[in-house]
């Protein structure tokens, strides 16, 4: 078969998600899918306007049946969905069930392999079970932690079935023709379409580069791996960070105090010292590493632990910045030299070095804990701490925030507002 685009419309708004369909269809996409998140927010009337809308493209709900087989198929098919996917974790009676109401009602299966642990062979047993796609899918939460399609497994199933195999999962302009190339016949794409700020030109390049079997350059829905954080974290801004955070990890009260469009990205080096007390932050600046960021702990202390004699030394050094809870002094000189910092206060005296406290271990800034290593990005709107151990994440949260963001402030620009958009009066928190 030739190869198919289908885009998944994975939003919880029928009136976005009607218009970015529009604009995939421009763009040539073949298939359309109501996402998962689309129907349980809007309900099958969602597969309705979407049929009524494009009668000509083939309707997918991705319904991702778990049990009810029959009954899950047939809301869908009589809504108007060609094809409805149904877990491969369901039980094989679900499966039976839901291939023989898409018989009774015009529809096909699509297998998605989400979470299955051997998808070759449960592949091989969903044909045999009468399904007629194969969806190879890593999820959208699986895929923040940095998982992406698998090559080897997809070459597998592709030589068992012979069935249609489907691929979803991340999968962008770049990416979408290695996947062609080992055997996919349909390319589920949801983010590398539905977040560009142009659909329509998102979708062409998607199209060409299946067209092509050619990677097409791509900014949108990249995932980035453990080694690639720092080029993350510089595409999303703090608010972005504590939005994928489910809006924590700020660091209150910690006030920037920089030229505007000044951005901190470094792993923390924590230091605690009491009030004035600059010792052990100065002692920090010649154990730290390049690319750290100093956090120092003062207990929210007014009376100065650094000042610009340990701004440049922090430059000599290649440290991103410094984050203080406490005070900073000499702050007009480390404005001009451009060395990112971050504090409670700003004041115009310290006191004496006299050694107190330490490096390197866990303290408070912010009202957070702050571990060696965990990762501290600031900016204009202030500094938040991402730890160390969820960092690949939340760096692909916070990049798919900003991407939603971007998006979204696009279709503002078209002469909307945030509540359209966003459906607030229906969507607000009623209870
Ligand atoms: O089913 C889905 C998530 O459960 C998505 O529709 C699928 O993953 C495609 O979206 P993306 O390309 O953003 O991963």
């Amino acid at each position: 078969m030739e190869p198919v685009l289908q885009v998944a419309l994975d939003f919880m708004h029928k009136k976005r998600a009607l218009e970015i369909a529009a604009e995939a269809v421009k763009g040539g996409a073949d298939w359309i899918e109501a996402g998962t998140p689309l129907i349980k927010s809007e309900g099958s009337d969602v597969i309705r306007e979407l049929k009524k809308n494009f009668p000509g493209h083939t309707i997918i709900a991705d319904m991702k049946t778990m049990d009810v087989g029959a009954t899950e198929v047939e809301i869908a098919s009589k809504a108007g969905a060609d094809i409805v996917s149904i877990l491969g974790l369901a039980d094989d009676s679900t499966i039976e069930e839901a291939v023989t109401s898409a018989m009774q009602y015009g529809s096909k299966i699509m297998i998605d392999l989400i979470g299955v642990s051997d998808r070759v062979e449960r592949s091989k047993t969903a044909e045999k079970l009468g399904v007629s796609y194969i969806c190879l899918h890593i999820g959208i939460d699986q895929q923040m932690k940095g998982e992406s399609s698998p090559i080897d497994i997809l070459k597998q199933i592709v030589s068992e079935v012979s069935i249609p195999v489907a691929v979803a999962g991340g999968i962008t302009q770049i990416t979408a023709p290695e996947l062609l190339d080992a055997g996919a016949s349909i390319i589920i794409a949801g983010g590398s379409i539905i977040k560009a700020k142009d659909v329509c030109s998102a979708t062409e390049n998607m199209k060409t580069a299946m067209a092509t079997h050619k990677a097409v350059a791509s900014n949108v829905a990249k995932k980035y791996g453990s080694d690639e954080l720092y080029e993350a974290f510089s595409l999303a801004s703090t608010a972005n960070i504590s939005d994928a955070m489910h809006r924590t990890g700020v660091l209150s009260g910690i006030i920037p105090r920089n030229k505007p469009g000044t951005k901190m990205i470094g792993r923390a080096l924590t230091v605690q010292t009491v009030n004035g007390d600059w010792a052990k932050p100065v002692e920090a600046i010649d154990q730290a590493e390049k690319g750290d960021v100093l956090v120092i702990d003062v207990g929210g202390g007014d009376i100065a632990v650094f000042g610009a004699l340990a701004a440049w030394s922090c430059i000599s050094k290649g440290i991103k910045g410094v984050v203080i809870d406490g005070a900073i002094r000499d702050m007009d000189e480390i404005y001009e030299m451009g060395f990112p910092a971050f504090s409670r206060y700003s004041v115009p005296n310290a006191s004496e070095p006299k050694g107190y406290g330490g490096i390197g271990h866990n303290i408070l800034c912010g009202g957070l804990t702050i571990k060696p290593g965990d990762w501290i990005i600031g900016d204009d709107c202030g500094v938040v701490v991402v730890p160390q151990e969820k960092a690949t994440e939340i760096a692909n949260r916070s990049v798919d925030v900003a991407e939603r963001e971007n998006r979204i402030r696009e279709e503002i620009k078209k002469g909307s507002t945030l509540s359209k958009v966003l459906e607030l009066e229906k969507w607000e928190q009623v209870h």
